[in-house]
């Protein structure tokens, strides 16, 4: 069985900054996306695609690491990509993805350039139009079956936030409506979902209140702008002590001799179905990996 990966804290790091690139050796965080996109100055786009070559051929990083790509309409997309191709990351993240088009441009171009089905597509859900047509994008390309390598979406609350005018503030009361409306996208066709980054890296209590928002809708991990940010976020997205004390009990259940003719059972007063066996299995799993990911760091 493959390793399960893990999707609770994605740091972001900008190819430009060499500093950063080598810190990011370092840091815990699940997964790290270098970036080509926003934290790069139009001016400095190739410097970062040459930074990126290098990393990936002197000392390829370890663990599982993503290029965000400019949009692949511009000619520094196009560019990016060729920067994808030499680095065979294990996924493209693809900014302000509007509608099924683009998404297809995308899975083709790396089709048609021989790019492994190991590497994966990430969709950032981060304009009106991407929201709109979240799930249409993610039914379209999340079966692997028929080709598609989309296995993620990623809320961008700044470009939302520019694009339709809702204020930056600590409440996400406005936003909510369309991170679940990403949420269930990604859940309707069984891809993961991941929150978007806080900007305020030295206000800890803000932060920590956002995790703990995102997670209880459901969302897998966060994506993260700053190494302050990445324990936070490995805590909040990770299942707590009675969430897995829950687990094993109902595993241990189902277990007892005659539960496997039941889809139903009553565990310490509470109604217990089948699919929570199945819920409690996946989050004992996602344990064992959390795990052995501390025993290897
Ligand atoms: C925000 C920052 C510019 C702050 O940088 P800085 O002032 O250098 O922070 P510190 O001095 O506190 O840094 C301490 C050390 O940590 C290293 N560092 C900082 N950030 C990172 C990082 N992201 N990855 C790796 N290492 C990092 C510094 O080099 C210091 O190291 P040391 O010298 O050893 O002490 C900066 O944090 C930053 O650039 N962050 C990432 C910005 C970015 O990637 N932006 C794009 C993603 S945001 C996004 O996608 C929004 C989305 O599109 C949307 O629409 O919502
Ligand atoms: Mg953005």
């Amino acid at each position: 069985m493959p390793p399960i990966k893990l999707w609770r804290s994605l740091l972001s790091v900008p190819a430009i900054n060499r500093r950063a690139l080598e810190k990011s050796r370092t840091l815990a965080a699940d997964i790290i996306i270098y970036d080509l996109e926003d934290a790069v100055a139009p001016g400095k786009k190739a410097e970062a695609r040459e930074n990126l070559e290098r990393l990936y051929s002197e000392d390829r990083p370890e663990g599982v690491t993503a290029i965000r790509v400019n949009p692949l309409d511009t000619a520094d997309g196009s560019e990016d990509m060729k920067t994808v191709l030499a680095c065979q990351p294990d996924a493209v993240l693809l900014p302000k993805v509007g509608n099924v088009a683009s998404m297809a441009a995308a899975g083709a171009l790396l089709k048609r350039n021989g790019a492994p089905e190991r590497i994966k597509l990430w969709a950032m859900i981060e304009t009106p139009e991407g929201v709109v047509n979240a799930a249409a994008i993610a039914g379209a390309f999340s079966d692997v079956r028929a080709g598609g390598r989309l296995e993620a979406l990623v809320v961008g609350v700044n470009d939302l936030r520019a694009e339709t005018g809702v204020a930056p503030s600590p409440s996400r009361a406005y936003l909510v409506p369309w991170l679940m409306q990403t949420v269930l996208a990604a859940r309707a066709y069984g891809i993961r979902v991941i929150d978007g980054v806080y900007n305020d890296f030295t206000d800890q209590e803000g932060y920590e209140a956002e995790c703990a928002e995102g997670a209880a809708m459901g969302f897998d991990g966060k994506m993260l702008i700053h190494p302050n940010q990445i324990e936070a976020a490995n805590r909040h997205f990770s299942p707590s002590e009675d969430a897995i004390a829950e687990a094993r009990a109902i595993v241990e259940a189902f277990a007892r001799p005659g539960a496997e003719a039941l889809n139903v059972i009553d565990l310490d007063g509470r109604m217990v179905e089948r699919l929570h066996l199945e819920q409690a299995r996946s989050l004992l799993a996602q344990v064992t990996a959390i795990q052995s990911t501390k025993d290897t760091r």
